[in-house]
């Protein structure tokens, strides 16, 4: 099976300084995949490599089997990308802006496919006008469009949401995950884990140019978070307790515990119970993909 991305022992200088260190990663055909870590991690050197943006100083990176250097025609025809910054021209209309880039790739007659790009991202009615009177967000929707004329297998988000309104994520997102439901393999960046843990089936975490994690998101969540307790009682946890705390208010009586086995839910309630607290609320939350992260960067980076 041709891999839809493959990356091996990629590094990057820029000088002296290393941004990725020997990265190697494969995304399958028709996988949602994350690539998270917090700013400076390499994220987009490591998209500008694959997207032929940026060279690799070693290593190789292919895109649907194609070398992005060797074969850069093929490889960049296999990709959309979405940058992270909006770059477009201010002179155009939104649909001049996909017609260009549609020729860009030596496509004629594709309005019914940009038609279908503009109803589906919802800018029909903004066809006509120019891009520099678009918002902000209109503006990335297009970015996303322009991504997609040449109908790629692979398409690579570089934080398509960051600075977007609810209302259009949840659109971008029901996109994307439509498209990724028809096939297409999705590589994501971005800073809103919950977005991750909801659409991405793997999550690959980078720390300082290297690759610290890479497993599947349930995987992740199992291994590395804990199911937590929530407690309002009518005065301060008993002693024993304190070491099971993860956040408290002392004033409020509201404390987080982490339970280590659902079994610890009838021991932490009785030892409240012989210290005479009333258990004014309770509930038992799901470990998220956040507690993941920062406990996976807060580890040792080689
Ligand atoms: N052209 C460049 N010249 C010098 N250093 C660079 C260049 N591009 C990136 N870097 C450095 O490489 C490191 C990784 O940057 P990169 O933009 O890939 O991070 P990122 O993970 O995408 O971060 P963010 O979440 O902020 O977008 C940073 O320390 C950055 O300063």
């Amino acid at each position: 099976m041709t891999l839809a991305l493959e990356l091996t022992s990629v590094s990057k200088y820029f000088g002296q300084f290393r941004s990725l260190n020997s990265v190697s990663l494969s995304v399958e055909e028709g996988e949602f995949f994350a690539l998270l870590g917090p700013n400076g991690a390499g994220k987009t050197t490591l998209i500008n490599i694959i997207a032929g943006l940026s060279r690799a100083s070693e290593g190789t990176a292919r895109v649907m089997g194609y070398d992005v250097v060797s074969d850069f025609r093929q490889a960049r025809r296999n990709i959309g990308i979405v940058p992270q910054e909006l770059v477009f021209d201010p002179f155009f209309s939104v649909r001049e802006t996909l017609k260009f880039q549609s020729g860009y790739f030596g496509i004629k007659n594709n309005d019914d496919w940009i038609d279908e790009l503009l109803h589906s991202l919802s800018l029909s009615d903004k066809a006509d006008n120019n891009m520099r009177t678009l918002s902000g967000g209109m503006k990335r929707r297009v970015m996303v469009a322009q991504a997609l004329v040449h109908k790629p297998p692979v398409i690579v988000l570089d934080e398509p949401t960051a600075g977007v309104d609810v209302e259009l994520r949840q659109t971008l997102w029901k996109f994307i995950a439509g498209l990724n439901k028809k096939g297409h393999t999705i590589l994501l960046t971005t800073h809103y884990l919950e977005e991750a843990e909801t659409l991405c089936n793997r999550i690959a975490m980078l720390k300082r140019g290297h690759v610290v994690t890479v497993d599947t998101t349930p995987n992740l969540l199992k291994k590395h978070a804990s199911q937590t307790l929530s407690l309002q009682v009518n005065g301060v946890l008993p002693e024993s307790l304190t070491r099971l705390v993860t956040k408290s208010d002392v004033v409020q009586g509201r404390y987080t515990l982490k339970l280590v086995s659902p079994s610890d839910i009838e021991s932490i309630l009785r030892r409240c119970r012989e210290d005479g607290l009333d258990i004014q609320d309770c509930s038992i939350e799901k470990p998220d993909l956040e507690e993941v992260f920062v406990e996976i960067m807060a580890g040792d980076t080689q």
